[in-house]
């Protein structure tokens, strides 16, 4: 192999950024998001920069294989496009996506990606062509390193990308499965946190808390956010959570400024059947609040999905302990008389929902600071009213419903059964609109997850010859 025929590192990355330096003004410096080294190829590095990476025997690929840079007898069996490497827009938060497009294969560590399929690529990846030891370039992610202090099983399963928010027990990151490419919301809950909590909380210890989340990873319910793993450390519990990209209903009703009745009765509809179902399973949420509702999308008309239940008995995002420390707002009258201690009814979960319908179709608090006394004390009473101007479009049926909810005597309140009787539900439009969302979801999570082994995307490696 002549010096010639080495890919000059230098002159390829240019070429492939020429697209970005034509740009007259301010010519913008392209991102160089990735680097390939060679390994059987007879390439040193390859700067990756732009979105899209091709590499075959064609020769419009970004990167060309040809008798100069690979052994003759892999590069007969070569596809013209034999894979690709991406990165939505160079953004260094996204991952690194490599798509198979050969007929004789595409490894990854030694493992078929298989035609068409994708995988997310890790730093130090081994990609093969061909066959699984033809090892032909080492791949280097030049992006931040967001995996610092994350426990390795994690790490090598998940991209970690950005931050989606934090809360009192942990932040919430978005993660990519590397081997579905399938988005989650990792959750951290710090164990200190927890026994902070714990001793407050009657020392309900962290090897309970697992148990509560093993409880919550066998929970299946088109309206209750899934929990696909979690990994324990002594620092640390970690949930993988179902992604919902709609973003929270706080959110939500804070940029409509208020939800229209229709709208309310969907999510309400929806949140009924998340509740009846934690309660049939002897689940009670005790913390369901708007910001613990999280939309499937953007769409007035959304799928949603009830989070952060079972756990909040145990960590310090518990209303209930936000209440002693002055902020209750969703919490029923029964625990604020408890002072938070001793055991409650379900009852507890019928008050937060009329908390939060009454928020939904008016944008405002029942309970609030605000209203000039403390807020406490307006629960205690269930002192509440629908003065507000946005309560004069709304239905005397919703706000019959909303009183009963919240009852102050929680012997008197509904349960669940019957709010899901109630005439205000009673609304044929709605009520197939919510049963579609929730059977599509239902269907989804039945079907086989992309590039999962279980379709059958091992083509037969054939053997061709063009020369
Ligand atoms: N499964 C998820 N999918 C998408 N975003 C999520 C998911 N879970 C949480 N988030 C987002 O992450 C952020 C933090 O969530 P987290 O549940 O930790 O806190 P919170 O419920 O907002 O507050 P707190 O923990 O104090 O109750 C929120 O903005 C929420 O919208």
């Amino acid at each position: 192999m002549s010096q010639e025929q080495v890919v000059d590192t230098q002159r390829a990355t240019e070429s492939q950024c020429s697209i970005w330096s034509t740009m007259e003004s301010q010519p913008i410096e392209p991102i160089v998001w990735g680097r390939l080294y060679g390994k059987n190829v007879h390439i040193k590095s390859l700067d990756l920069c732009v979105e899209n990476f091709t590499v075959g025997r064609a020769e419009d690929n970004n990167l060309t294989l040809n008798e100069g840079n690979v052994p003759h007898k892999i590069w007969c069996r070569v596809s013209n496009k034999h894979f690709e490497i991406s990165r939505e827009r160079g953004d260094l938060s996204k991952p690194v996506y490599i798509q198979d497009f050969s007929r004789n294969g595409t490894f990854l560590n030694g493992e078929i990606i298989g035609k068409n399929k994708k995988r997310i690529l890790q730093d130090d990846d081994v990609i093969s062509i061909i066959r699984a030891d033809c090892k032909a370039f080492v791949f280097k992610d030049l992006g931040p390193n967001n995996s610092s202090g994350i426990p390795d099983e994690i790490c090598n399963n998940y991209f970690i990308s950005a931050k989606l928010g934090s809360g009192a027990c942990g932040v919430v990151r978005l993660v990519y499965n590397r081997r579905t490419c399938i988005k989650y919301a990792m959750k951290q809950v710090k164990k200190n946190i927890l026994s902070e909590c714990a001793t407050i909380t009657n020392a309900k210890n962290s090897s309970k808390v697992l148990n509560e989340a093993l409880i919550m990873k066998e929970l299946e319910h088109p309206c209750v956010i899934k929990m696909h793993d979690i990994v324990d450390k002594p620092d640390s519990v970690y949930m993988i959570l179902e992604f919902m990209k709609g973003g929270d209903l706080l959110t939500r009703i804070v940029s409509k400024k208020r939800l229209s009745e229709r709208i309310s009765k969907l999510f309400f509809y929806q949140m009924c059947h998340a509740v009846k179902y934690l309660h049939d399973k002897g689940i009670t949420h005790r913390d369901l609040k708007p910001d613990n509702v999280l939309l499937d999308t953007h769409d007035d008309e959304t799928l949603l999905k009830v989070s952060d239940f079972g756990l909040s008995k145990f960590v310090n995002n518990d209303s209930v302990l936000k209440t002693l420390c002055g902020t209750p707002l969703y919490v029923a009258p029964e625990i604020l008389l408890n002072s938070g201690r001793g055991s409650y009814t379900k009852k507890v979960d019928i008050w937060s929902l009329g908390v939060v319908l009454f928020t939904c179709l008016s944008g405002t608090l029942p309970f609030s600071e605000d209203y000039g006394t403390p807020v406490a004390e307006q629960i205690k009473k269930g002192d509440f009213s629908f003065t507000h101007s946005a309560w004069r479009s709304v239905s005397q049926v919703a706000k019959t419903l909303i009183m009963e909810m919240l009852t102050v005597n929680y012997n008197q309140r509904p349960n669940i059964d019957y709010i899901l009787r109630h005439k205000w539900l009673k609304d044929p439009e709605v009520v197939r609109l919510g049963r579609n969302l929730m059977k599509e979801q239902m269907t989804k999570s039945a079907a086989p997850e992309p590039n999962s082994d279980n379709e059958n995307f091992l083509e037969p490696p054939v053997k061709r010859r063009r020369c």
